[in-house]
């Protein structure tokens, strides 16, 4: 039986939870039987992954990191996730779209509508319907405040040039998400990522159990 790929992306400021998450929903998907595919933004492609190591290595003007941003997602469309999705795979995208305009976009101040321009470009003429905008089935959004991901982080990584920016980029960038989400709340599923990890993980339970992806309890809670 031929199976409708989803494609489910992951969004969040830095330091929200999202990578503590995805590699235990690839499992659960898994699990069921699901051939998966885990990328992600910027990167995905070896091209892409040239691309992001520029991104997030060099400075460079706002426009710069869209472009960069979107000539990596174009190769990353093309090569990796419809390719994926016309054999029904499940793609689990840490991060797309919505990432440009919230960090280029609300973070730097870049204006909107050309964003919403190169959206359009790259984002069309890859499904099957080439007038189709590609865009996720579903993005799952982990919000957080800034100063408690500026918390978590102070433990974790070093910071790389977006994760150095200070609190006042992420409370800007926060708001980008708020805002994509609410421009498309049956896209959008919200997690409220301010909690221990087995409860972030029990709502994401709730979000793919609702929409019948998986079984209420499936997969390992992370912790
Ligand atoms: N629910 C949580 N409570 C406390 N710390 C967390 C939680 N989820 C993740 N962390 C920690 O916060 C840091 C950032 O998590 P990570 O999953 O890398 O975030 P992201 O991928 O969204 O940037 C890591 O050190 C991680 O161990
Ligand atoms: C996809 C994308 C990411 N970014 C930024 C957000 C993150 O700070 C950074 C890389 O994201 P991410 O892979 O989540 O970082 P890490 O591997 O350190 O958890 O790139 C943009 O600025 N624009 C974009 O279009």
């Amino acid at each position: 039986m031929s199976r409708t790929g989803l494609f489910i992306s992951f969004e969040g400021i830095d330091g929200a939870g999202k990578s503590s998450h995805i590699k235990a929903l690839a499992d659960a998907f898994s699990a069921q039987g699901r051939e998966v595919v885990l990328t992600r933004e910027p990167g995905g492609t070896p091209l892409a992954e040239k691309l992001r190591a520029l991104l997030l290595g060099d400075a460079m003007d706002p426009l710069t990191e869209a472009l960069l941003a979107f000539a990596g997602r174009r190769d990353h469309l093309v090569q990796v996730i419809e390719p994926a999705l016309a054999r029904g795979d499940v793609v689990l995208c840490d991060r797309f779209t919505d990432a440009t305009f919230a960090y280029q976009g609300a973070g730097r101040g870049f204006d909107r509508a050309p964003l919403a321009q190169l959206e359009r470009l790259v984002q069309t003429g890859v499904a099957p319907d080439p007038a189709q905008l590609r865009e996720p089935d579903l993005t799952v959004w982990f919000d957080l405040p800034a100063e408690v991901a500026a918390e978590r982080l102070s433990h974790a990584r070093l910071p790389d040039r977006f994760e150095a920016q200070p609190l006042e980029f992420f409370r800007r960038v926060a708001q980008g998400y708020a805002d994509r989400a609410g421009a498309a709340p049956q896209r959008f599923a919200r997690i409220d990522a301010n909690h221990a990890r087995a409860l972030v993980w029990q709502q994401l339970e709730a979000v793919f159990a609702q929409r019948g992806w998986l079984p209420a309890a499936a997969g390992q809670d992370p912790q």
